[in-house]
Order: structure tokens, then sequence, then C-alpha cells
């Protein structure tokens, strides 16, 4: 088993390695995740968030490697959704003794509705001092749950920021200077697009309330410790929460008997054509969470369906139903709407639809083929394109 790790004199990483997880919560997580909980040795020891309940026998294994964990003190919760709180109540029985800290109001009553447990409420400005250090709460609700909040240490320039920042990347590295960085800022922006993006504002909002801190490390409860790129990865934050978009397009599609496939080619094609970069995914070979990262910068989306039963293809509403949640303020984005029928278009319609409740700017209505695309149709898409780059420069 990987021992804890000291990432600063007398603060430890004590969390778990879930290398095998690979769809949480319907996100696919290839290369899996960490829970992870750090231990403070000070005058009170405390220990920030906890594990999994699956992986409380190594967490608390990795404690025991420091401390006796009968003598925790102090527990602050950052977060209740289980991944970081589901041995809380192990930590509990453990620690009976131990003053347990949750946002108030909101992580006191989901830390109660979870386990029944009673917990001290802490609020943004509140300072908790456990000897030669103080910990100071900053709490930032809706990034990504109404509880969440983040702790800092102002002696060690430590921010425990929780699953802001985080990425799904189990690996036995625990800096972000140790490990491949371009896998690294991939999985990041994979956290952010599939976990924090319906919350721009209120990530927005905790970026300036951390602005003014001095930080030389970041811990989150997710992935690897930023200490080598912090500006990179504040700066790759802010382009994020304000929904920053580049000259890039993805065609996403499904298709029965390739014509709607034949379409989605031709328009990836015009793309390219006129030098912007595109990427053609099948909604079959390509995991939905994926499909939002790659969708999350570009300015241009088209989404094509067949008809199946007068309606689109049931794994394109999926994907459309999963954007729709994700609200990745669209009003920014230019879309298209296309695909094939046999004998009425709804499929494309629906598809239609749906963009346009999601805000996108439609220039050019749907474009739909009965049966299989002909040469015009296919001259209709790249003039569709052209429209749909012409929209974009004339703003
Ligand atoms: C099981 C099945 C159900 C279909 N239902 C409809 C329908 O309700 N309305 C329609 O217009 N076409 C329907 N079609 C015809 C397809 O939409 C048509 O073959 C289309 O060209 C398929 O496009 P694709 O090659 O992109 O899959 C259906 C086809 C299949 C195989």
């Amino acid at each position: 088993m990987l021992n804890a790790i000291e990432i600063k004199p007398d603060i430890w990483w004590v969390g778990g390695i879930d290398w095998n997880e690979r769809l949480f919560h319907g996100y696919s997580t290839e290369r899996g995740i960490t829970y992870n909980a750090y231990l403070i040795l000070d005058e009170k020891i405390t220990l920030i968030d906890t594990a999994k309940a699956t992986f409380s026998d190594e967490f608390i294994q990795r404690i025991s490697q420091v401390v006796d964990p009968s003598k925790i003190d102090v527990v602050i919760v950052n977060h209740v959704e289980m991944d970081h709180s589901g041995s809380l109540p192990l930590i509990k029985k453990i620690a009976p003794n131990a003053t347990i800290y949750a946002g108030a109001p909101a992580g006191v009553n989901e830390i109660k509705a979870h386990f029944g447990i009673e917990v001290e409420g802490v609020k943004t400005g509140d300072t908790h001092s456990i000897g030669r250090r103080t910990l100071s709460f900053v709490q930032t609700p809706m990034v990504h749950w109404p509880d969440n909040m983040v702790t800092y240490v102002a002696e060690e320039k430590l921010l425990f920021s929780n699953d802001a920042f985080g990425q799904h990347f189990a690996t036995t590295k625990r800096f972000d200077d140790e490990v491949d960085r371009c896998e690294l800022f991939r999985q990041a922006k994979k956290y952010y697009a599939n976990i924090v993006l319906p919350y721009g504002a209120q990530t927005q909002r905790a970026l300036k309330q951390v602005a003014g801190l001095d930080i030389e490390m970041i811990a989150p409860s997710h992935g690897c410790i930023w200490r080598s790129f912090i500006p990179e990865i504040l700066a790759c934050y802010e382009a994020w929460s304000t929904y920053q978009t580049e000259e890039k397009a993805v065609i996403v599609f499904d298709s029965m008997w390739h014509s709607t496939e034949k379409m989605a080619r031709e328009i990836t094609d015009a793309f390219i054509a006129e030098d912007i970069p595109a990427v053609l995914l099948d909604v079959k070979a390509s995991h939905i969470s994926d499909i939002i990262l790659e969708m999350m910068d570009a300015r241009y989306v088209a989404v094509g369906s067949p008809t199946l039963n007068s309606n689109m293809l049931p794994t394109v509403a999926g994907f459309l139903t999963y954007m729709r949640g994700l609200s990745p303020n669209n009003s920014m984005r230019i879309g298209l709407a296309f695909g094939s029928y046999g004998w009425a278009p709804l499929g494309p319609k629906q598809v239609y639809t749906e963009l346009e409740n999601m805000k996108f700017q439609l220039p050019v209505p749907v474009i739909t083929q009965q049966w299989i695309p002909s040469e015009e149709k296919l001259t209709e898409l790249q003039v569709a394109v052209r429209t749909m780059i012409e929209e974009s420069r004339q703003a």
C-alpha cells in the first residue's frame, strides 16, 4: 500500500486511491479517482475531509502511520458528498471527542441528513486555531453543492480547496509537477466540464474570494496537489467559468444506416476546409462526459440524429439531456441541427428544438435529408457551415 505522504512539514496526505473506478455518477473516469484527505499535526490534530466509505480501511491505515486516529481533535468537512464524507461515521466512532465542523447551515444540515450526526457550523470569515496554525473558512456554495467550502491555512499558504481544482486521476504521485502535464490539465478540464460547468457565476465568486489569499499550494480532494502550476490552473478556471470559446467545431451524431453520418462527415470537412479545427464524435463510440469535455470551449456545435420511431435516437437524446443539465452557456455558441429520415423528419427537428431551448445561436434552419444524402444536400451543408462561421465573425 502507498504510505501516507508528507506534503508540508507535519501535514500529511492520508486519502484513498480508487485505481479501477471507471464510471462515477455517469462520468467516465478512465484514469481512476483519488479521495484526498489531509492530516495536520498541531496542538489539535486536525483532519481535513475523509474518504469514500469503501476506502475507509486504507484511509485509517494511512492515518495510523502518522498518528493514533483516536487522537484526532478536529475534523473539517469541506463538502458532504459521500466520496469525501463516507468515512465520517467511522472517524466519529474512533475519535468520539473530535469536534466536527462544516459550513452553516447547508453542510451541518446535510451531515445530519446523511449520517444523523450533529456538527458545528462555520461561515465565511470564521477562523479556528489548532495551535501554531489557524484555519480560515470560505464558503463556496454551489461549487458544486450548497455546502461546499474551502479551508485556508495562512501560516502554510495552503488552500484545501476540496472539489475545486480537482482531477479524476489515480496516481502514486501527489504533486502537479510529478505527473504528465498534458494528462493533468486534461483531467482538470474534464472534471470542470462535467462537475463544475453549471456553476460559472458561483465559481467566479469563489475565485474572487480566494484571489486575495497568499497561496503556494492548493490541495484538492481529488487528484494531484497544485504547487508548480497554480497560476496556470487559476487562469484555466477563469477561462472556463466565463465560458470562453475558441475557433473549434464539435460534430456529434448517431446514425443507423450512415446517412446522418455522411452528413456529419461533410460538416466536419467543411470546417476543416475553412481551417477550423474540428472533432467528429459518434455518440455510440464516445462517452458523453468526453463529448462535453471537447465541447466546452468549442464555438461551433453541430448535432445530428436520424429519425427512429418518430423521435431522435435515444443516444442523441441522452447526450442532449446531459448537456442541458450542464447548461454550458450556449449563447456564445453557433449550433446546427441535421439528420436523415424516411417519411417524417421528426428526429432532426427535435434536435433543433433542443438546441433552440438551450439558447444556441442557430443561423441556419434544421437540415434534413430523406433517406440517402444527395450531392445538393452535401453542398447545402457546406454552405451552412460557412454561414455559421460568418455569423461568428460578425458578432
Ligand atoms: C427501426 C426504424 C424506425 C424508423 N422510424 C422512422 C420514423 O418513425 N420516421 C421516419 O421518418 N423514418 C424512420 N426510419 C427511417 C430512417 O430514419 C431512415 O432510414 C434514415 O435514412 C436513417 O438515417 P441513418 O442512416 O442516419 O440512420 C426508421 C428506420 C428504422 C430502422
